[in-house]
C-alpha cells in the first residue's frame, strides 16, 4: 500500500550518506548534511547529552549554518547514542547565576537557542531515543516536531533541582498538552514514556528505536518535496501568537519578503533609484 503511494517516500530506498561539511570542527556536537537535510548531533553521551555553554554555542553555530545555507530544506536534531536525547543543562558546570563556560562566565544561553530554534524559517525536527529530560524537553519541545524512539522518556526536573523554564518551557508546553497537564509535568516532575508522549500530543510518533532514523529521514524527505515558502509561512504562523509582536514580526516579514518579489514592490524601489515619482496607478485594489 504504502509504496504505491506518491505522497510518501519509497520505503526500499531508505539509506542515507549522511557526510560532515568542511569547517565543521566542533567539540561537542556534529553536523552532517545528506538531501537537503541537515543533522545536528549533540554528542556528550557520558553526560547524557547535557549541555554546557559551549555546547550551546556551538549549536547556535550549527543552526546558523543550516539557515543560511539554501540546499538545506530541513533540520534534525539528535543526541548521540540510543541513552539520550538531551539531558537538560550539565549540573557539574552551574554556578550560582547559570552554567559556567571555560573562562568562567555564567550563561543561560539556551534560551537564545530556543528563539533562534524558533524563527529559523525551515522546519526543525527532534530526533529522540531515550531521555529528554529538564531543559533538554525543552529543546525537543520548542522543535516543530518530535519524533521519539519507543525507549524514549520525557519530563521536567527543574523543581527538583532548583531551576525552572518559566518561559517557552511553561507556555509552550501548555500550548502543546493543555494546561493541566503542564502543570503536572512540571508540578510533580515524573518521567513518561513514549506512548504517554505521544497520547498527549508531545511527540508526532513513536517508531522502534532501530527505525528511528529512517522514519525521520523518511519524514524530512517527504517536507523537502513541498513548497519552502509555505512551509517558512506556516511555522512563523504557528508561532506568531504565542511569541507576541515578536512572532508578527517573524510572520510580516515573510509578507515583505514576498511583496519584494512583486512588481508593484519593484515599482517603489525603481522609481527612487531612477528618480520619478512611483507609477502605483497600473496595480490592481483586489477586493
Ligand atoms: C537523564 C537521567 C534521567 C538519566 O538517568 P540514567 O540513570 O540513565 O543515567 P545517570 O543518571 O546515571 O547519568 C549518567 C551520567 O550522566 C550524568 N548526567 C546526566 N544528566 C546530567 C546533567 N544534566 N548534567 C551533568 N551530568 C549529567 C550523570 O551524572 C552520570 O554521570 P556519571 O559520571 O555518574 O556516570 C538522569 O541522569 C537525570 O535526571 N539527569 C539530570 C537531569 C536534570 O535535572 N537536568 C537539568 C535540569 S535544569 C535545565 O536543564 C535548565 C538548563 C538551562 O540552561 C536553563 C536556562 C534557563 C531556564 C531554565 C533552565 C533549565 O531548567
Amino acid at each position: 500500500m504504502r509504496a504505491t503511494d506518491p505522497t510518501r517516500p519509497d520505503p526500499s530506498n531508505r539509506a542515507i550518506d549522511w557526510q560532515t561539511p568542511a569547517n565543521c570542527d566542533y567539540q561537542d556536537i556534529l553536523y552532517q548534511e545528506a538531501e537537503g537535510i541537515a543533522k545536528i548531533t549533540i554528542n556528550r553521551p557520558e553526560v547524557r547529552n547535557a549541555f554546557r555553554p559551549e555546547t550551546v554555542r556551538e549549536l547556535i553555530e550549527a543552526f546558523h549554518r543550516a539557515h543560511m545555507d539554501p540546499r538545506i530544506g530541513v533540520v534534525i536534531l539528535t543526541g548521540a547514542g540510543d541513552l539520550a536525547f538531551c539531558s537538560g543543562g550539565d549540573q557539574r558546570v552551574r554556578g550560582d547565576e547559570g552554567y559556567r563556560d571555560g573562562a568562567g562566565v555564567q550563561h543561560l544561553n539556551v534560551l537564545e537557542l530556543q528563539r533562534q530554534i524558533r524563527t529559523l524559517p525551515k522546519p526543525v525536527v527532534a530526533m529522540i531515543a531515550g531521555y529528554a529530560i529538564g531543559g533538554g524537553h525543552v529543546l525537543h519541545l520548542i522543535c516543530d516536531l518530535s519524533i521519539a524512539a519507543d525507549n524514549a522518556r520525557f519530563g521536567q526536573t527543574g523543581p527538583r533541582v532548583g531551576s525552572f523554564d518559566a518561559g517557552f518551557g511553561a507556555g509552550l508546553l501548555a500550548r502543546t498538552v493543555g494546561l493541566k497537564k503542564a502543570k503536572e509535568i512540571w508540578f510533580l516532575c515524573r518521567q513518561y514514556d513514549a506512548q504517554e508522549a505521544l497520547a498527549m500530543g508531545l511527540v508526532n510518533t513513536v517508531v522502534p528505536l532501530r527505525e528511528l532514523e529512517m522514519v525521520t529521514v523518511d519524514w524530512c524527505r517527504e517536507m523537502l518535496k513541498l513548497s519552502p515558502t509555505a512551509l517558512r509561512v506556516l511555522k512563523a504562523a504557528f508561532n506568531a501568537d504565542s511569541d507576541g509582536l515578536a512572532g508578527i514580526q517573524e510572520l510580516a516579514g515573510n509578507a515583505t519578503a514576498l511583496f519584494y518579489t512583486t512588481e508593484e514592490g519593484r515599482e517603489g524601489r525603481d522609481a527612487f533609484l531612477e528618480r520619478r515619482p512611483p507609477d502605483f496607478g497600473r496595480f490592481p485594489r483586489r477586493p
